[in-house]
């Protein structure tokens, strides 16, 4: 049974899913080796818990389901049922964390990677019970997106992705197992292979950035939350797939390292929203404005959804 919760790593990630774990009732302890991280994550929580009441998400009975902050990774690993690592895709950075925290936590605690996409058999060799280890692939953000995938290494134990599995439904989410440890799992892979041939098309010119989100966003991504591929298969009809992949698959981007463009840019440290400058720029105001406009309309779509409005 799992009660209490250990995120370590507070950036993009982890506050959102601190709050998000808390209001289905868990107590989690949350972690950051960078105290800034740590501040922001407070202020983040409270913004996180806003949302998840627009989304009529009952709060758990008092006395339960609280975040505690620490800086100090024995005190937040030590009784944990379940600890998340949340800390940058890097083996190194993620296998140091596995080191420290493996003399920490009892033999029967799971340790789950939010890893985009390492498979897991490669972090399991970095901790001593790997029958424990687990993907655990939430979306960002995590307190608004319910899918969560679940990810078995060669040597994780059935017992716990069952765990895992049981653990995300019983707080009104959805796990999706994946049946193979396959680099990216399933979204990223999804999400990746649309993200290759979008900056190939604004890298060669082919369109503006805010015209590829335009087409992007209103001709696919909006009927792709209603209708999945595998059904769009079917409703465009396999006969036109046929056809169409028959002469397009050949033509789309096959890059195999990353795109100059993106280079480029993270040479510069132009990292999107949180340098203030990527794709497009952002002042700090501007920033803060996006993330509750795009919450608030997720949370309306979402809610429409779920057939609640
Ligand atoms: N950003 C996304 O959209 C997204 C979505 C799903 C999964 N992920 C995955 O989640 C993980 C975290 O991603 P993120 O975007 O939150 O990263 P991030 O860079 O925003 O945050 C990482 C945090 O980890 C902290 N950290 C670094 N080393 C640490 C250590 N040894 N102990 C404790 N904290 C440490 C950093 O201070 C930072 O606050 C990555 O594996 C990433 O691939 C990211
Ligand atoms: C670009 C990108 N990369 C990874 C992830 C998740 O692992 C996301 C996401 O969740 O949105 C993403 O946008």
């Amino acid at each position: 049974m799992i009660r209490r919760i250990a995120v370590i790593g507070l950036g993009t990630m982890g506050p959102g899913m601190a709050a998000r774990l808390a209001r289905g009732g868990l107590q989690v302890v949350a972690y950051d080796v960078a105290p800034a991280a740590i501040e922001r994550a407070r202020s983040m929580l409270s913004v996180a818990e806003t949302v998840l009441d627009s989304l009529d998400i009952a709060p758990p009975p008092a006395g339960v389901g609280t975040v505690r902050f620490t800086d100090d990774i024995a005190d937040a690993v030590s009784g944990a049922d379940l600890v998340i690592e949340n800390v940058p895709e890097n083996i190194s950075v993620k296998a140091d964390v596995y080191r420290t925290i493996d003399g920490l936590i009892a033999s029967d605690t799971i340790v789950a990677s939010d890893t985009s996409g390492i498979p897991i058999t490669k972090l399991q060799e970095h901790i001593s019970h790997p029958e424990r280890m687990v993907g655990m692939h939430w979306s960002n953000p995590p307190h608004i997106i319910p899918m969560i995938e679940v990810i078995a290494g060669e040597k994780t134990a059935p017992q716990t992705v069952a765990t895992i599995r049981d653990l995300i439904r019983s707080i009104g989410l959805l796990p999706v197992v994946v049946k193979k440890d396959v680099p990216g799992f399933v979204e990223n892979r999804v999400l990746y292979a649309l993200l290759r041939e979008a900056v190939d098309l604004v890298e060669r010119g082919v369109i503006d950035p805010e015209d590829l989100d335009t087409c992007v966003s209103w001709g696919i991504g909006y009927k792709i939350a209603v209708i999945g591929p595998m059904a769009l298969l079917d409703m465009a009809g396999l006969d036109i797939y046929k056809s169409v992949s028959s002469f397009l698959n050949a033509d789309l981007s096959n890059r195999d390292d990353v795109a100059p463009m993106v280079l480029e840019k993270t040479e510069a440290s132009k990292f999107g929203i949180k340098s203030g400058e990527g794709m497009f720029s952002y002042t700090p105001e501007q920033a803060k404005a996006l993330q509750s406009e795009r919450a608030r309309k997720l949370v309306a779509v979402r809610r429409i959804l779920e057939g609640r409005e």
